[in-house]
């Protein structure tokens, strides 16, 4: 196999790839294949960085749908994004992968407060560290959550691990004719307004001159395939 690509990743795992197949919540299976790919990455040597996402369990813009205030509906999305932390740092310890819960909104006992340098620390002793909470402000996504954080962590390459394997023309879920890019940049990604991320997060990555590579985390595999420098899913480029 070829050599590692990169040194330090920060990851951003969909909430909505835990529950699997399932409507609602975690898949034990699922949730199994994915702490293997961490496992794989981890042993290798490779720092990582987790920002887990909350679409399992709540999104604020839900919420705000059913007529609550959308701040308020942001901070219980918030909250289920430190659920996840939680489900995944278990699941990794259960593993003997170790792992720290670090969140953006204070929650005493729960987790450590976020901090860059204290992030950085954990990562360099071997720890994977998954930030929950996301930005800690309503109005955004852990999109954009992961974003700052890859910046903040100093990561070679930031990867959205998602229920599709790349970056579409169009959200290929709603669109059968859509084609698949095996590499962009951040310009197009933005001019063609393509939603695997959002914006806010793009511009983000472009500003920091921060590669990104969307992929199915379904795939076996797919995590080492890319800190292998091998294709996988599609490339976003300065
Ligand atoms: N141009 C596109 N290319 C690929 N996927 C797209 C595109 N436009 C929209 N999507 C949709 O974006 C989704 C991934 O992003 P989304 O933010 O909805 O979920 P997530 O990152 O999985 O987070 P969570 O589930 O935690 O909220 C894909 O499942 C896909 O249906
Ligand atoms: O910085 C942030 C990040 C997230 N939220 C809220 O959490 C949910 C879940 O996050 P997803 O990115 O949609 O998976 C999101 O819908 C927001 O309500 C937030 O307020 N601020």
């Amino acid at each position: 196999m070829t050599s590692i690509t990169c040194r330090r990743i920060l990851l951003k795992l969909s909430g909505e790839a835990l529950m699997g197949p399932d409507a609602f919540g975690y898949h034990g299976e699922t949730l199994a294949g994915i702490v293997k790919q961490i496992d794989e990455v981890a042993a290798l040597g490779v720092e990582i960085g987790i920002v887990v996402g909350g679409g399992n369990l709540f999104r604020g813009a839900t919420g705000a749908l059913s007529g609550m205030d959308r701040a308020t509906a942001d901070s219980m999305g918030m909250l289920a994004t430190v659920m996840n932390a939680l489900a995944l740092k278990d699941a990794l310890m259960a593993a003997g992968v170790p792992a720290q819960v670090m969140t953006a909104v204070t929650i005493a006992h729960v987790g450590e407060p976020f901090e860059r340098d204290a992030a950085v620390r954990h990562l360099e002793a071997g720890r994977v560290v998954i930030f929950g909470g996301g930005t800690g402000n309503p109005f955004f996504t852990t999109d954009t959550a992961a974003a700052l954080r890859a910046a903040e962590i100093g990561a070679d390459l930031m990867l959205k691990a998602t229920k599709v394997d790349g970056v579409y023309s169009a959200d290929p879920k709603k669109d059968p004719s859509a084609t698949r890019y095996d590499e962009l940049t951040f310009d197009e990604a933005i001019a063609r307004n393509l939603g695997v991320l959002d914006t806010a997060a793009f511009a983000l990555c472009r500003e920091q001159k921060m590669p990104l590579q969307v992929f199915s985390i379904f795939k076996a595999g797919a995590l080492k395939r890319i800190v292998h420098g091998e294709a996988e899913g599609t490339r976003v480029v300065p």
